[in-house]
């Protein structure tokens, strides 16, 4: 297709969280608004090697996650989160990566459904700048079926900027544009990272 300011967009985040190594075993998924009447955007393209950068990375879909223009690409398998996300909210971008920090804490924190964050600066970077502020990541089941999951995904889209946990699989988040949702997701890797941390070393301490 031809290419459009966002493709480049979503190709330099992409080369980024690349570089993090976010993409373990071709996971991950990533897409950007294109329009908004009818809703298009760029998604990836299922189950390539998302380190590599190539010609054939993302496809433009239609508001239910079909392709918008001839291809035999095909659109990733979770595309229908983004469509939901695309559909319900006025977000911008939306970036699920699988890391092994966010992993551990969906599954430690899986009974109370959610994780809940207090007290740390990074969470500024989510656009809240009250002392006292926190952050809730609801955590959802890892259910194989991608329309159930959507649905109960699609739940938690209560806001234009946002983040849910899958259990054992990986985030999703969305924002307003690709900077925003870059930074938000950088800010949830940081909190989880920090206390898987915290708690090993804490474990350790209290031997
Ligand atoms: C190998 S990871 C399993 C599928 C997945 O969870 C994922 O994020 C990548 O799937 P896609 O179809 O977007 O490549
Ligand atoms: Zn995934």
């Amino acid at each position: 297709m031809l290419k459009i300011k966002q493709w480049y967009e979503l190709a330099d985040i992409k080369d980024e969280l690349a570089s993090r190594d976010w993409f373990m075993g071709t996971s991950g998924n990533l897409a950007i608004k294109v329009s908004d009447h009818p809703v298009t955007f760029l998604v990836t393209a299922s189950g390539k090697d998302k380190k590599k950068r190539t010609e054939e990375d993302f496809l433009l879909v239609d508001e239910s996650g079909n392709p918008a223009l001839p291809t035999y690409l095909k659109p990733s398998a979770e595309t229908l989160l983004h469509v939901k996300i695309y559909n319900q909210t006025n977000a911008g971008c939306s970036l699920h990566v699988h890391t092994v920090d966010n992993n551990v804490i969906s599954e430690l924190y899986w009974p109370q459904g959610e994780v809940v964050f207090k007290g740390q600066e990074i969470i500024k970077a989510l656009g809240l700048w009250e002392e006292d502020a926190e952050i809730r990541i609801p955590i959802i089941d890892n259910v194989a079926d991608i329309p159930t999951l959507a649905e109960e995904f699609a739940s938690h889209l209560t806001k234009d900027f946002g983040a849910v946990l899958i259990r054992n699989h990986g985030i999703t988040v969305w924002a307003k544009n690709a900077f925003e949702a870059k930074k938000h997701l950088e800010a949830y890797e940081f909190l989880f990272s920090y206390q898987v941390k915290l708690l090993a070393l804490k474990s350790l301490v209290l031997q």
